[in-house]
C-alpha cells in the first residue's frame, strides 16, 4: 500500500498534516494552555534556556522530576536577579513539561485521540506510548530559540523509530518563530546524546557527551504552519527555531511517542519510566508476533 505520511518523513525527515485538530479542539488546548501559568512556582522559578545554564544541580533536579510531573520553566528574560519576575506572569513561562499527556485532562484528551492512534497505526507503530509532553509558549518579544537538535539526542531508541508530534495551537510563522528543518539530516545517525551523568559524585546530574554539532545556517527549511496542523518529526531529522521577533505568540502542544515493541528505549536517556508510571500506550497490535 502506499503510504504518503512514511514516505514523506523517509524522504524529509518530516510531515505536515494541515487541519489535524478542530477548531474546538484547538480552542480548548489554548485556554488550558493559557491558563497553565497560574499554577507555576512564585518561587525558586526554574529557567529553560537552550543557549544558557544556571544554578546546575537545582535546575538538573527540578528538569529530573519533571518526567513524571508537570513542572514549569521561565524564560531566560523573564527572571530579575532576585528571581522576581520581570514580565506579566502570562509571557514568563518557556514551556510545561513532561507529563501533560497523563496529568492534565485537556492534553491527555488529545494526546490519546483516535487521530492520533490512527497516524500511529498509519507508521507502523506495533505498541506506541508516550514519552513524553510539552507545552511551548514562544511568547511575543520574550520567546527565546530553540537551538539545532535531533530529538533522539534526548530521547534515544533503537531502531530509531521515535516520532515527536508538534501541534501549533496558533500560526507558526516566520516573525515568531516557526520550526525549521534540515531535510534529509535524519539519515545522519544521531549526533550526540543527552545522558544521565555516570559520574554519581558531579553536580551536573546530566550531560551531553558531545560538543554541539556546527549546521551551515543555510541549510534549514523554514516550515510555517497553521494552529490546527499536525508536524510529524523524526527523531532524527535536525530542527530549532528562531526567538519571536514578532508581537504574537506561537504555543504549541507537542509530545513523543516511542514504539514499546521490539525497540530499545535507551537507559541512559534522562527521561525513565518509572514503576508507578510506565510510558502510557496508546494501543497494542495484537497481530504480531
Ligand atoms: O517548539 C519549538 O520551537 C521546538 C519544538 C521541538 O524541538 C520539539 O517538539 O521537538
Ligand atoms: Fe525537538
Amino acid at each position: 500500500m502506499h503510504n504518503h505520511l512514511i514516505d514523506q518523513i523517509n524522504i524529509d525527515g518530516f510531515a505536515v498534516i494541515d487541519d489535524f485538530l478542530t477548531k474546538d479542539e484547538i480552542n480548548e488546548a489554548l485556554e488550558a494552555g493559557k491558563n497553565l501559568h497560574k499554577d507555576a512556582p512564585t518561587t525558586a522559578r526554574t529557567i529553560f534556556s537552550t543557549t544558557k545554564s544556571s544554578n546546575r544541580q537545582n535546575k538538573d533536579e527540578y528538569f529530573l522530576e519533571s518526567a513524571q510531573k508537570i513542572h514549569y520553566f521561565f524564560e531566560d528574560g523573564a527572571l530579575k536577579d532576585d528571581g522576581e519576575l520581570n514580565v506579566k506572569p502570562e509571557f514568563a513561562l518557556n514551556k510545561v513539561g513532561h507529563a501533560l499527556h497523563t496529568d492534565h485532562p485537556v492534553f491527555e484528551k488529545i494526546s490519546f485521540n483516535n487521530r492520533v492512534k490512527e497516524i500511529c497505526w498509519q507508521l507502523g507503530f506495533n505498541r506506541p506510548a508516550i514519552a513524553q509532553s510539552m507545552y511551548i509558549f514562544k511568547n511575543p518579544g520574550i520567546g527565546g530559540e530553540v537551538i539545532a537538535h535531533q530529538d533522539a539526542t534526548y530521547l534515544h531508541t533503537d531502531p530509531p523509530t521515535t516520532i515527536g508530534f508538534w501541534f501549533p495551537l496558533e500560526d507558526a510563522t516566520l516573525e515568531n518563530g516557526c520550526l525549521q528543518f534540515i531535510k534529509g539530516s535524519h539519515k545522519s545517525g544521531v549526533h550526540r546524546r543527552y545522558i544521565r551523568n555516570p559520574d554519581k559524585i558531579s553536580s551536573e546530574l546530566l550531560i551531553h557527551d558531545r560538543p554541539a554539532p556546527l549546521y551551515p545556517e543555510s541549510n534549514f527549511v523554514p516550515v510555517p504552519v497553521s494552529a490546527g496542523a499536525c508536524v510529524l518529526i523524526h527523531s532524527q531529522v535536525v530542527h530549532r527555531s528562531e526567538r519571536n521577533k514578532s508581537d504574537k505568540s506561537r504555543h504549541a502542544y507537542t509530545f513523543h511517542v516511542i514504539d514499546t515493541d521490539d525497540c530499545v528505549y535507551s537507559e541512559s536517556n534522562w527521561l525513565q519510566p518509572q514503576p508507578d508510571k510506565p510510558f502510557k500506550i496508546l494501543y497494542e497490535n495484537r497481530n504480531v508476533n
